[in-house]
Parts: structure tokens; sequence; C-alpha cells
């Protein structure tokens, strides 16, 4: 929050392959969780944006106001921060990116860098907005609820239930923190691989009920290594979601070319973009 902000126009001067690059040295640490700050980049990404309401066009990636406190502290957002931390550095070395850009552009890397599909990406977000433009608490999913709500989250950022069952695919990655969310797990061997292996262990597993004095999650019958949301689970039950979880768990192409097309649109929630910005679609390095 420290660096100058960038002005309206100061994105002209980024080079983005360069940023792309530096972004995809900034993911692999084999002290940090399984190795990889991919997939709490591609959270702080979705958090960045995911607080957009389509009736008073508030929220969403423009102004990066999650680096401001009292958003940066919401419940939601815990250890979002280590995220944050681990990107500043570019932030001094690109004063001319916005940290709107910056946040969202990590979670393009790292989806791609971390074996998934290529996602557009456009810069033109700006910093003019402050810790008066934070958005309320409770924009964002709780994991204790179910397809209702997820619904109502959802549908109030503008998505369909197509686009929000190819968005949890990124559950795919990653892992949950007692320390953060208060859920734990999973132990399973690959969170840091982009695949459709959420779909697949949604539907391949037995679920139960973990058994720990921790908040109510789900813990596969068999090994016990893996684990799912209450919110998770609604993606198994609630028919309307169903549907799409059957299809990408068969069909990881239409999984991949669904989410891409979603991650992009949920990237630039109420994003005014200037009309030449250009649309990159960068390779991928691995
Ligand atoms: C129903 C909607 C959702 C709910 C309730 C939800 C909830 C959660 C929770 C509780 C965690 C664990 C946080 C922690 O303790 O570190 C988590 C992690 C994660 N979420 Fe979601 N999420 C949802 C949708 C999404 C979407 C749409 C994306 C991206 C497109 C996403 C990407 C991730 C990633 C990558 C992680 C792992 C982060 C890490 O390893 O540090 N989630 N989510
Ligand atoms: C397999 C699985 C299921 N749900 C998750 C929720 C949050 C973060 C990671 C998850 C994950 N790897």
């Amino acid at each position: 929050n420290s660096a100058t902000a960038s002005s309206a126009d100061s994105w002209r001067k980024v080079n983005f392959y360069n940023v792309y690059k530096d972004i995809a040295d900034l993911l692999e640490d084999e002290n940090y969780d399984d190795g990889s700050y991919g997939p709490v980049f591609v959270r702080l990404a979705w958090h960045s944006s995911g607080t957009f309401d389509t009736k008073t066009k508030t929220g969403g990636s423009d102004g990066a106001t999650i680096r401001f406190a009292p958003e940066s502290g919401h419940g939601a957002n815990a250890g979002l921060d280590a995220a944050r931390a681990r990107l500043e550095p570019l932030k001094k070395k690109y004063p001319n990116i916005s940290y709107g850009d910056l946040y969202t552009l990590a979670g393009v890397v790292a989806v791609q860098e971390l074996g998934g599909p290529t996602v557009r990406w456009r810069p033109g977000r700006s910093d003019y907005k402050t810790a008066a433009d934070c958005t309320p608490d409770g924009r964002l999913p709780d994991a204790a609820q179910g397809a209702g709500h997820v619904r109502d989250v959802f549908y109030r950022m503008g998505f369909n239930d197509q686009e929000i069952v190819a968005l949890i695919g990124a559950h795919a990655l990653g892992r949950c923190h007692s320390t953060r969310s208060g859920y734990e797990g999973p132990w399973n061997a690959s969170p840091t691989v982009f695949t459709n292996f959420f779909f697949t262990e949604l539907l391949d597993n037995t679920w139960v009920p973990k058994k720990w004095n921790g908040p109510f999650q789900y813990v596969d019958k068999n090994s016990g290594a893996f684990m799912m949301l209450p919110a998770d689970m609604a993606f198994k039950t609630d028919p309307q979601f169903r549907k799409y979880v059957d299809k990408y768990a068969t069909d990881q192409d239409a999984f991949f070319a669904d989410f891409t097309k979603a991650f992009t649109k949920l990237l630039e929630l109420g994003v005014k973009f200037p009309e030449d910005a250009p649309v990159y679609e960068f390779k991928t390095l691995e």
C-alpha cells in the first residue's frame, strides 16, 4: 500500500511480458505451503474481483481496495496478506503498474503456469480508490452455506450456473488453512496442478463429516486425505450445478474452455477499460 499510486494511463508504460515473467519467478517456494504461491495468487485475484455488485456497480478488481483495511482484514481475506507481500516488490520494480492489474495478472500467471488454460487479460485498472471505497464484508461466499447462498453471491456478480461451476473448478488448487478460514486440508498429492480434479474427486469419493473440533467439513471415507467444504458439496447435490459438474468431470477440455472465459469475466467485473487496452494472451513459460 505504500508504493506510489499509478496514474490512470501509466499502464501504457509497462512491459507486461516482463511482469508476467517476474510473477512466474515468484511462484515456486519450497518453504511455502505445497511449494507454490500459485494457489494463493489465484485466491487473491478472485477475492479482489468477487466483491462486485451488478446493481450498485461497486466492488471488483479496479482500485484493488482489498489492500486497504477494513477489507484486507475481512475474515474471508485471511492469509491473502502473504500473497500481497510476495507481490509488493513488483509494485516497486514496476511503479507504473496498478495494484488492480498486478493482483489480477498474478492470478492469470498462476493458472497458466500450474497447467491451466491460457487466460485473456487486459490492463487498465486504476489505483485511484482509497480505503473509503472498501466494499462491506459479506460480499464473498461463506463456505459453511449451500447452493442457495452460492447462487445469491454469484448471481449478484452477474454469473449464471454454468459459470459458477466452471469457477469452482479452481478448488483443484491449494488448500484450506485452519489459521485462515478455519477449515483444514486437503492432503492430496497435487494441489499445485490445475486440472478438473475438483470435479472428479467430488463425484468419485464418498464424503463423510470430518470428526474434529474444527468447523463442519467433509473428508473422503477411504483415504481421509481429501476434503470438501459444505459449499463444495452443494455442487454435487444441487441438480442444476451437478449437470455441469458431470460435464467437467468427464471433459477437461470443456472445463478449461469454460473456466478461462469465466475467470477473465471475473477479473474484469466492474472495470471500465480504456478503448485501446490490448487483450493479452500470454505464452505459458513452463
Ligand atoms: C462457493 C464459492 C467459494 C467458497 C465458499 C470458497 C471458499 C474457500 C475457502 C474457505 C478456502 C480456504 C481458505 C484458507 O483457509 O486458506 C478457499 C481456498 C481457495 N479458493 Fe475458494 N471458495 C469459493 C470459490 C472460489 C473461486 C471462484 C475461486 C477461483 C476462481 C477459488 C479459488 C480458491 C483457491 C485457489 C484456494 C486455495 C488458496 C490457498 O491454497 O491458499 N475459490 N476457498
Ligand atoms: C479438493 C479440494 C476441495 N475443496 C477445496 C476448497 C478450498 C481449497 C482447496 C480445496 C481442494 N483442494
